[in-house]
């Protein structure tokens, strides 16, 4: 539990908004002025008409600090003291779960710490630098002001202050028990640090602005290149963002710019009528007046343009024809007719992920009874609402989202066998199953717990090509080449380090080492593609997600990122080469241990905790205590589980209703852990099946590898004389650009622009059409077996064979 020193503590608490003035907000007599004259609150409201520029005012509220400290020593009593100085609202809490617990409440009760201090003397006590990462990557702190309290011998030597610093520190100071210097430290803290993060605050509020505004503003720096464009901008040009982004502002404008660029480099502003050209080619004249600005020295470093409409008029701009949204009515239109996804894409889907969430067609009719009962809730008597709170807490329930599909409408054949067997349950191909079904297979080898990790050898090349490990043109192939078909142990290791996955499950490397090297040995090599290059693959897919969700601001803590990569390595492990149908056809013991449902998944999940557990040198949860390893058990396990296609459209469609809707996520889930199940479960989905929008190389590659391990189930369906799961897919007769249409048409598609929309990574939208177009090609060119595709590629990696 939290202690709130404000009222505990004798003495002045910060909490001293008495004598009038807003309530919770300081006096303007207060030391810490906001303002760029650094006077009081009511000097700065007078004199801001007077102001050039003015600026935003920096929100003024009541400053709070949370100090961690292991104990109450005369320095805690110091650093408390001097922050009720500076009156400050001081809590004090004495560790970690504790100081997390309390910002975590904090945020939901829309309060925040603006100063955290921690005790850092000793790592006994309490973990500064855990503590440090972990806060910054909290949601909603990364503007909060950081503060190491170190020993003074820890500033003789650097690294323990760097690594504190690296974590997130703002600033570590030296333990004192003089009050005066303390006193004073913070005082420049609350000046140099504190205030200036409060001024930057405000910039949300100007990009916001800036955003809405119906005129249209565009920025570009100095030598002319796009910067910024409003939404505005997006309307005139009929563009999306990233269409115009880094653009030259010549691609849009039909005038000649030379007399911008001559008054932008003399400072001088401009004004005057000039043609803009829409995408369609269209050209408009257009006032537009352009100002420079200097942000470092004098030169300017960026022009800003506002444009509008010859004499005014500004609602002109709504009035013109707007990026056109996909024509997209459902799923069902999108099935019954073929369309080509790069005119969808060149129409413009808007960049704003919420309009493009809200476009697609997948909204369960679940979501729209929850926001008219919501609606409903609003204008009635408190025993009505209450009802209706239960009518909502029953409708959020697991179940109700699922969207119907009813059947697969397609005229393609090859389409028809690749979905129906991704898509539908054991019902379907179990009644295909023959009397010659009886064999039971035994499962395959498994290994021993006794391997012992690979050797990993510090190669320079491999070492050179993983720095590139979160990037999304990432040469996977490459890496298996080099690693000698380890690629699970490399890009394992580096997404671990990477994401501090070893201080996080407080476990040696070593560990971390030998479990990925287990688990990747029990990856069967003999797979073409279920092998442990394509977990490998959706390791790097999660590692480069997670870097972008943190990049949006929406950080995951640091077990979620942890549980996300071991899921995602473990996802696949002792898949067999063969889909689930053909085991339940088979009465393969996994079909029957797991009763014909969800059969491989279950196997990966419960195959990845007896290895894990059942010999303690790869143990990497030996040291999580029980709570912790009980609730990332259940996380990965979860994450494993959503990577089974049969139930594909209903998380899509719920991830969908969540975070596609104008409300909040949390008004139309339960809690806030059920939203961030319903991110990480999309997360390692979109992983799993990112094939389809890698850049084309290796999309092909995946697209060969995948159906050579179908190929190889019909090939022993034949054999055998069972049901033949995907008729279509056989060698002599398959058509893969058929297959891959339709694969990214019903099940890539949709789910790849909803991911977008939520995280913002574009280039998988633009790999996927990129691999779209050419798929159609090859259709029209009648290039369709393997060999006809393979002979058109490059090889990928080294060699172009499949995996060992
Ligand atoms: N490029 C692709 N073409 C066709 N099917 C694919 C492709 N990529 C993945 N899949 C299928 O999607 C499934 C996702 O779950 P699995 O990895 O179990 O098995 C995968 C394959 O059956």
């Amino acid at each position: 539990m939290s202690l709130n020193v404000s009222k505990c503590c004798t003495g002045t608490s910060g909490t001293s908004s008495s004598g009038g003035g807003r309530p919770g907000h300081r006096k303007s007599s207060l030391a810490l002025a906001l303002t760029p004259e650094d006077d009081s609150m009511d000097v700065y409201q007078r004199n801001l008409m007077d102001l050039k520029y003015p600026t935003v005012l920096p929100p003024n509220p009541q400053l709070k600090a949370l100090l961690v400290f292991h104990k109450s020593d005369s320095i805690c009593e110091v650093v408390t003291l001097a922050c009720q100085r500076h009156q400050l609202d001081v809590t004090l809490v004495k560790s970690k779960e504790e100081a997390l617990e309390t910002l975590h409440k904090s945020y939901a009760t829309a309060q925040c710490y603006h100063l955290i201090i921690i005790d850092a003397r000793s790592t006994k006590g309490l973990d500064a630098e855990h503590i440090a990462r972990t806060i910054r990557h909290t949601h909603g702190h990364h503007l909060t002001t950081i503060i190491a309290v170190c020993k003074k011998s820890f500033f003789e030597k650097d690294d323990a202050l760097i690594a504190l610093l690296d974590a997130g520190v703002n600033r570590c100071i030296a333990e004192t028990t003089n009050l005066t210097l303390c006193s004073v430290e913070l005082k420049q803290i609350l000046h140099s640090i504190i205030r200036p993060h409060n001024v930057m605050s405000t910039q949300q509020a100007l990009y916001t602005a800036l955003h809405r505004l119906k005129e249209v503003v565009l920025i570009t720096d100095d030598v002319l290149r796009i910067q910024y464009a409003n939404r505005a901008t997006e309307r005139l040009l009929n563009m999306r963002l990233d269409e115009i982004i880094s653009k030259p502002l010549g691609d849009i404008f039909v005038s000649d710019l030379s007399t911008i660029s001559e008054q932008g480099k003399s400072i001088k502003e401009f004004d005057g009528i000039l043609m803009v050209r829409r995408k369609n080619q269209e050209s408009i004249p257009m006032h537009v007046r352009v100002v420079p600005v200097a942000c470092i020295g004098s030169a300017p470093t960026h022009l800003i343009f506002n444009f509008d409409i010859p004499g005014g008029g500004m609602d002109f701009i709504a009035t013109l024809p707007q990026p056109k949204e996909a024509p997209r009515g459902s799923l069902h239109s999108v099935r019954r007719c073929s369309f080509d996804v790069r005119s969808i894409a060149s129409d413009g889907l808007r960049r704003t992920s919420l309009a493009k969430l809200t476009s697609l067609p997948l909204e369960a009719p679940i979501t729209k009874i929850i926001n008219l009962l919501s609606q409903v809730q609003e204008n009635c008597s408190a025993d009505e609402a209450r009802l209706i709170d239960k009518v909502l807490d029953f409708l959020k329930r697991e179940g109700l989202y699922s969207p119907q599909m009813k059947e697969i409408r397609t005229d393609d054949p090859i389409a028809t066998d690749l979905i129906g067997a991704l898509l539908t349950g054991p019902s379907v191909y179990s009644s295909r199953r023959s009397s010659n079904d009886s064999i039971i297979r035994t499962g395959n080898s498994t290994r021993t717990a006794t391997i012992v990790p690979a050797k990993m050898k510090a190669n320079p090349i491999i070492m050179e090509l993983l720095e590139e490990s979160l990037k999304w043109d990432f040469d996977i192939f490459k890496l298996e080449e080099i690693t000698d078909y380890h690629p699970l142990l490399y890009l394992g290791m580096e997404m671990f380090r990477r994401f501090d996955v070893f201080a996080t499950l407080n476990i040696d490397e070593n560990v971390c080492k030998a479990w990925l090297a287990v688990i990747e040995a029990h990856y069967h090599k003999s797979n073409t593609y279920h092998n442990s290059t394509h977990a490998a693959d959706v390791m790097q897919a999660t590692g480069a997600f997670i870097t972008q969700l943190a990049s949006k601001d929406m950080v995951m803590d640091r077990m979620d990122e942890a549980t996300a990569l071991i899921a995602a390595a473990a996802h696949d492990v002792d898949h067999p080469g063969r889909s689930s149908a053909f085991l339940c056809n088979s009465n393969n013991p996994l079909a029957i241990l797991y009763n014909d449902l969800t059969v491989l998944e279950s196997h990966h999940a419960a195959i990845t905790f007896k290895l894990t557990l059942g010999d303690d040198k790869i143990n990497i949860f030996k040291n999580l205590d029980k709570e912790t390893y009980k609730s990332a058990r259940s996380t990965i396990i979860d994450m494993i589980l959503a990577t089974e296609m049969t139930r594909h459209f209903e998380h899509l469609a719920k991830f969908v209703s969540v975070f596609g809707n104008e409300m909040e996520p949390r008004e139309l889930v339960q809690s806030e852990e059920e939203t961030s199940i319903l991110m990480r479960r999309m997360l390692i989905k979109v992983a799993d099946v990112s094939n389809p929008a890698r850049p084309m190389q290796y999309c092909i590659e995946w697209a060969r590898r995948i159906a050579e391990e179908y190929f190889m189930q019909t090939d022993e369906e034949k054999q055998r004389h069972m049901p033949i799961v995907m008729p279509m897919f056989d060698r002599a007769t398959c058509s893969i650009p058929k297959s891959q249409i339709g694969f990214i048409e019903y099940i890539i598609q949709d789910m790849m622009h909803a991911w977008d929309g939520f995280i913002d990574m574009p280039e998988l939208i633009t790999c996927m059409q990129i691999n779209y177009s050419q798929w159609k090609k090859y259709d029209e060119q009648g290039v369709n077996t393997l060999a006809d595709i393979m002979a058109k590629q490059p090889p990928v990696g080294n060699k172009s064979s499949s995996s060992k």
